[in-house]
Formats: structure tokens, C-alpha cells, sequence
């Protein structure tokens, strides 16, 4: 990899729940981090975000700790969408949205994307589990689309494609991947291997709150490493680029 790192994690010790030696990310690169409920991919978005300020310390974003990031200047170059966020007042997803866009205008690649005009002038309490999932992945970018115009910005997502149908799963992975190929960095959480498999290029596997595979996705993605971070059996082939993936099989 040619580009510098975007960003890099070193020596990071999250109580008994995560620990990461050596991570770096890069521009362009859409990375998928994968493992079972509980290993910890939450916390490393969290963390690498720069969430926790005790931890900032041993996350370099552009070569400099996040610890010695302004966090007005942090918020205008790195997104975070965590799980499970709530909104308990009765405004529309145009007034959600203005709220965090630099202006009143939702950019059109964005609207388009996530179908959001037929959202705006809705209470943002009345909408369904999928349409509130689109809201808040749209929310998030706002946040820094100035930053990803320019494809220099660092986009964090827990868990994007809760709630979301297989067409706007795809919708957001195309668009994920358009954002990646104008230089802008994704790091993902997922659990729908076949996502991953399609659209991740790089991908970060975690079991009991350590790394154990990390790299491009053909390294990370074998049925030895999956067989072993899920205890499921994996069947999958792996040829021109593309994976044929089966459902795997308890173990019995
Ligand atoms: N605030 C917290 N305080 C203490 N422990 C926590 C906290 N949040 C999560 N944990 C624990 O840390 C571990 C990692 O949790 P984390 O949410 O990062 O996992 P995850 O891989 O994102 O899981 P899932 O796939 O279920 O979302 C789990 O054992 C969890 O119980």
C-alpha cells in the first residue's frame, strides 16, 4: 500500500475487552470487521472513533494521536454511527437533517442514495426500523460531507445494515463503495458474510477481543478462519475474485 495510513492503532487495551496491537487503515479501503456477538468489533469503532478520551492516545489519525485532535476539527474529518440510537422528539427528518448538514441542502447523491425525499417531511418518531437506519446513516455522513467530497474522510460504522432490506443493503453498500473509490476510508462492522465477501476489500476479524486475521479480504475470509472465529462449518469457494458462499452448518 503505497498511500499513507489514514489511520493506525497501536497498543490499544480496552479493560478485558479489546486488545489490538498493530492496525492500519488506508484511503480507499472499505474494511469489513467480523466475529461473533461479543468479540468486540463495537468497542474498536468506539475507540477508534476516539470515544473513550483515555484511549485516544493509541489511535493516530493522518500520523497525529487522536488525543491531540481538537474535537471541533475531529468532528469535521471522522463520522461515527453507533447502534441503536433514539430520537424522542416529534421533529421532521428534514429538521434531524439540517441539524447536522454544514448547509440546509441534503447533497443529491445522498438523497438519491438512501431514497430519503420521500422521508423529509416525516416525524422522525413514526418511521419503520429500515427507514430510521437510512436516516441515521445519512445523519452520520452529513455530519462530515465536506470532508467527503474532498474523499479524505474517515466513515465508521456500527452494525449499518440493521433494520435495512436486502435492496437498501445493496443501495448502501453501492454507495459505500463509491464513496471508497473517491479516496474516503470505510470501516464497517457486519454480520451478513455475504456483504462482506461482495463489497469489503479489506477485512478485520475478531474473536474474544483480539485480532486474529486482519488484511485483504481473500487472506481473511477462509473457511479455516471462519470455521473457527463462529464454530460454524464453512463451505465457501474462492475464485476470480468472486466467493460462492454457503450457509454454513452448526457444528454438531
Ligand atoms: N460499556 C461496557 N462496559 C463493560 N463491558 C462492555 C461494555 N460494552 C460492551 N461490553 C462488553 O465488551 C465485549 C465486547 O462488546 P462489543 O459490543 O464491542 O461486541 P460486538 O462484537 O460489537 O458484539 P455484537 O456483535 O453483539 O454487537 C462484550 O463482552 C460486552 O459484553
Amino acid at each position: 500500500m503505497s498511500a499513507a495510513p489514514v489511520l493506525c492503532i497501536e497498543h490499544l487495551e480496552v479493560d478485558n475487552r479489546l486488545t489490538v496491537q498493530h492496525l492500519q487503515f488506508y484511503p480507499g479501503q472499505l474494511v469489513h470487521v467480523v466475529g461473533s456477538n461479543g468479540a468486540g468489533k463495537s468497542t474498536l469503532l468506539s475507540c477508534a472513533a476516539g470515544l473513550y478520551a483515555e484511549h485516544r492516545a493509541h489511535v493516530m489519525l493522518r500520523n497525529k494521536p487522536l488525543s491531540e485532535w481538537p474535537l471541533n476539527l475531529l468532528a469535521q474529518e471522522r463520522c461515527l454511527l453507533e447502534q441503536g440510537v433514539t430520537c424522542q422528539f416529534e421533529i421532521s427528518v428534514r429538521e434531524v437533517l439540517n441539524f447536522y448538514g454544514v448547509t440546509t441542502d441534503i447533497p443529491e447523491q445522498l438523497a438519491v442514495a438512501l431514497e430519503l425525499k420521500s422521508l423529509l417531511n416525516r416525524p422522525i418518531t413514526q418511521l419503520s426500523g429500515g427507514e430510521l437506519q437510512r436516516v441515521h446513516i445519512a445523519r452520520c455522513l452529513l455530519q462530515i460531507w465536506t470532508c467527503i467530497s474532498r474523499g479524505e474522510a474517515l466513515i465508521f460504522l456500527d452494525e449499518p445494515m440493521q433494520g435495512l432490506d436486502v435492496k437498501y443493503q445493496l443501495a448502501v453498500m453501492d454507495f459505500l463503495t463509491a464513496l471508497v473509490a473517491q479516496g474516503n476510508c470505510v470501516i464497517m462492522s457486519c454480520h451478513d458474510l455475504q456483504l462482506t465477501a461482495r463489497y469489503a476489500t479489506d477485512c478485520v476479524m475478531l474473536e474474544g477481543g483480539r485480532v486474529t486475521a486482519s488484511g485483504i479480504k481473500s487472506a481473511v475470509l477462509t473457511a479455516a478462519n471462519l470455521s473457527r472465529c463462529f464454530g460454524c462449518e464453512f463451505n465457501l469457494i474462492y475464485s476470480e475474485n468472486a466467493y460462492e458462499f454457503y450457509l454454513p452448518r452448526l457444528i454438531p
